[in-house]
């Protein structure tokens, strides 16, 4: 039967070590092991089922995400799990719902921000979920501008407390997750006033609801936002709206790890950077960077797998039409996200790695590694989430029109993930901040700073302005030095120009807004060579298993080429490379094409996704679409009754209208 026999067919043509890449993706075989375990752990629990999920109404699906959250958590705690298997089952129960922002945010928070005291005070109750917290920054009136933020936290020195009001409308907390209908607490962000003074913007931990009846206190009004786009979808979070009215806390309840209110209202700055009230958002978009290879490796698994069961056009000798993932159109849509999917798993591997290592240093009041922490966790944020987001959109077109079905998987995939291009800062103004941090670095060259870091090549300025690419066969840019030399000399020239650009102007900040466009192109270029100088340092590493690291290569060279093919324009006028060599870039690629087709399907049976997390007829391990999809029309309500409900009501009155018109 089609399907069954495609997949299995596929599956015989690998060229490496499934079982091998399977670690590779997973980043260890213990992660692999931990990760097959809870998936099936959560596949065969039947509370965990998510099948009517974007058919249910708005009340019924966020009662139905906390009946899954209460049962996550009581299966946590019976079984005893690590936090590292916790947080693989949240992430294969696949629900965004109020635990994310708790373990995700308010935990960190006061980690980041709070001092021993308040660590030990707040943290054991948040951990046994005695309290359930969330993060209150946005407003409505201010988003990505955290220092326009509205709400006030005066201290009154008589009875040595903050009062903490909304003074306006637009000071009214906007979007935190979980607030709406969960949270008894919030990690608040206001300014700080003391003696009619404004200290700028600190956190505050305030307690929102009852712990006895989980009414809102006094003077807190409280509220979900409503509807968000797509059915089902991020309707299970209660993003909320909160309101205070003269709300009195306790000073301690200030997080006071990056500045101190003594009792006398004195305003104490500790030794670290205060930028460290920042510090959450750093730590939520690092794990953005590896959420989204696994987003946009799960639309690919599906796009990949329907597009090797999905027959059309071209009648072969056996008679049988043509598989479409045969067409080369097919290939060089699919192929380079397949690729992305693995560039962004290694650079977000890379991204933890950089996150622990600034935390430690920051332990040790080494505050010097936070601006390229920053730059980092900003640009690639922004990088990954966008081709993410894009990624899982061309995957649905790839899939033709049953991609536009709920049952494909791939609409309530595209309507979850894409906040993920707004929340934890907007992509353009994470760009905007790598752009000022990419100038900062330009400006400091010659100065005897040495660049660090992902910048290090910029310490090459003169070498890399003046570089010619070696291209002169297609094999030619096979070679990593070739295509990291390409990418440096890109990036160091549109940071270089934008520079000199603004040295033009006057005013540093009106040249900034004036050339904003361009800055954001240059700090594009800059995330795109961490994101492929990352894949080649990964292939440097010792990889077992017969195949896989000739795969990797192939990926990682499609990954480059891709990027080099999409921003041509970039490399030719900056001079990096001739339209000679872009030709061959695009003869290399469809070779690379060719390469990756037999082991496409093995590639991302890789990922070791089982079809619960799938969720997509389409998508099936066994390929066995066709009847599924049938099976699966059938399930929707509208087919409960064969007459619809309304007919009565709504269909015969025109059929009957139309019937009298015929006999007029
Ligand atoms: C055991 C059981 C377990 C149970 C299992 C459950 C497990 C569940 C786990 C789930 C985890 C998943 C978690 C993910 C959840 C995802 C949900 C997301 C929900 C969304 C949340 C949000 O959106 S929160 C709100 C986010 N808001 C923003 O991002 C706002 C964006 N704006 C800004 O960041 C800033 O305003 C700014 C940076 C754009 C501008 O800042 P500012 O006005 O101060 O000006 P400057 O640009 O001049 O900057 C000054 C100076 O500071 C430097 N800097 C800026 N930001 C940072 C930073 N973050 N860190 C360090 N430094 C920073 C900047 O570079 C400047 O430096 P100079 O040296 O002066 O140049
Ligand atoms: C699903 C979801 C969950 C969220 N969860 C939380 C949460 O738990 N806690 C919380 O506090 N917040 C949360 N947020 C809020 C989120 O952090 C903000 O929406 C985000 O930071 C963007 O800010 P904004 O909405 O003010 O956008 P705006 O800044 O108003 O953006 C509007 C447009 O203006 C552009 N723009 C803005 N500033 C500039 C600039 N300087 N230069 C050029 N262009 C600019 C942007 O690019 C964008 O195109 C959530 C949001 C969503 C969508």
């Amino acid at each position: 039967m089609a399907g069954f026999d495609d997949l299995a067919s596929e599956r015989s043509k690998a060229q490496f070590d499934v079982e091998e890449m399977k670690v590779i993706w997973a980043g260890s075989r213990h992660t692999l092991e931990v990760s097959d375990r809870i998936s099936r752990l959560v596949a065969n629990d039947p509370v965990f089922r998510k099948d009517t999920r974007t058919m249910l109404s708005r009340k019924d699906l966020f009662k139905n995400t906390l009946r899954k959250a209460a049962h996550a958590w009581k299966r946590i705690i019976e079984l005893r799990l690590s936090e590292e298997e916790a947080a693989e089952l949240r992430f294969y129960v696949d629900e965004p719902a109020f635990m994310d922002l708790h373990w995700g945010m308010f935990i960190p928070t006061i980690k980041g921000q709070g001092t021993e005291e308040q660590q030990q005070k707040w943290l054991p109750l948040a951990y046994k979920m005695k309290i359930i917290g969330c993060y209150a920054q946005t407003e409505l009136g201010h988003g990505s501008n955290v220092q326009g933020l509205e709400t006030t936290a005066t201290f009154d020195p008589q009875t040595d407390e903050f009062i903490i009001h909304s003074p306006t409308l637009t000071s009214s907390k906007w979007w935190p997750g979980g607030l709406g209908k969960v949270s008894t607490h919030a990690v608040v962000y206001g300014r700080l006033i003391i003696d009619s003074k404004d200290y700028g913007v600190n956190g505050f931990i305030v307690q929102l609801r009852s712990l006895d009846d989980h009414l809102p206190l006094p003077g807190i009004t409280i509220g979900d936002i409503g509807m968000k786009f797509g059915s089902g979808a991020y309707n299970t979070m209660d993003n909320g709206v909160l309101r205070f009215d003269h709300v009195r806390i306790p000073r301690d309840q200030m997080l006071m790890r990056v500045s101190q209110v003594t009792r006398e209202g004195k305003l104490v700055q500790s030794n670290v950077p205060w930028q460290l009230v920042y510090g959450t958002m750093v730590y939520v978009r690092q794990k953005i960077v590896s959420d989204a290879s696994c987003a946009l490796s799960r639309a690919v698994c599906i796009a990949t797998r329907y597009s090797a069961v999905r027959r059309q056009f071209g009648l072969q000798s056996n008679g049988i039409e043509t598989q479409v993932i045969d067409y080369k159109t097919q290939q060089s849509r699919l192929f380079p996200l397949l690729a992305s999917a693995y560039a962004f798993r290694f650079v977000g591997e890379w991204l933890k790695w950089l996150y622990m290592d600034v935390n430690q240093r920051l332990q040790a009041s080494d505050f010097s590694t936070l601006p390229e922490a920053h730059a980092c966790t900003a640009g690639l944020k922004s990088l990954t989430t966008s081709a993410t987001a894009d990624g899982i959109e061309e995957c649905r077109k790839l899939c033709g029109g049953h991609g536009y079905l709920c049952s494909s998987g791939l609409p309530e995939l595209f309507a979850v993930y894409i906040p993920a291009c707004t929340y934890e800062g907007d992509n353009i103004v994470l760009l905007l901040q790598v752009a000022r941090f990419l100038i900062k670095t330009v400006s400091q060259l010659g100065s005897g700073k040495e660049p660090v870091g992902t910048t290090v090549y910029m310490g090459r300025v003169e070498q890399l302005m003046q570089c010619h690419c070696a291209v002169q066969k297609a094999e030619d840019w096979l070679k990593p030095s070739v295509i990291l030399e390409a990418f440096e000399a890109r990036s160091m020239r549109m940071s270089v120009a934008s520079a000199q650009n603004l040295a033009k102007f006057d005013n540093q900040e009106e040249g900034f807004l004036e050339l904003s466009a361009d800055l954001v192109q240059a700090a594009v270029a800059h995330c795109q060579l961490i994101v492929v100088s990352k894949f080649i340092e990964k292939l440097q590493q010792d990889i077992p298993g017969k195949g896989v690291k000739g795969q990797l290569e192939a990926l990682c060279n499609i990954y480059a080429l891709f990027i080099l093919h999409k921003h041509l324009g970039d490399f030719l006028s900056t001079g990096c490379i001739t339209p000679k060599q872009a030709s061959l870039a695009n003869a290399q690629l469809r070779s690379l094409y060719s390469q990756v087709r037999p082991n496409a399907i093995a590639l991302v049976d890789a990922f070791n996704y089982t079809d619960h997390y799938l969720s997509s007829v389409l998508g099936r391990y066994d390929g066995n679409v066709y009847p599924k999809l049938y099976e699966e029309a059938w399930k929707d309500p509208l087919n409960d009754s064969v007459v619809p409900d309304g007919y009565q009501e709504y269909i015969q009155p025109i059929l009957k209208q139309q019937l009298r018109n015929a006999r007029l």
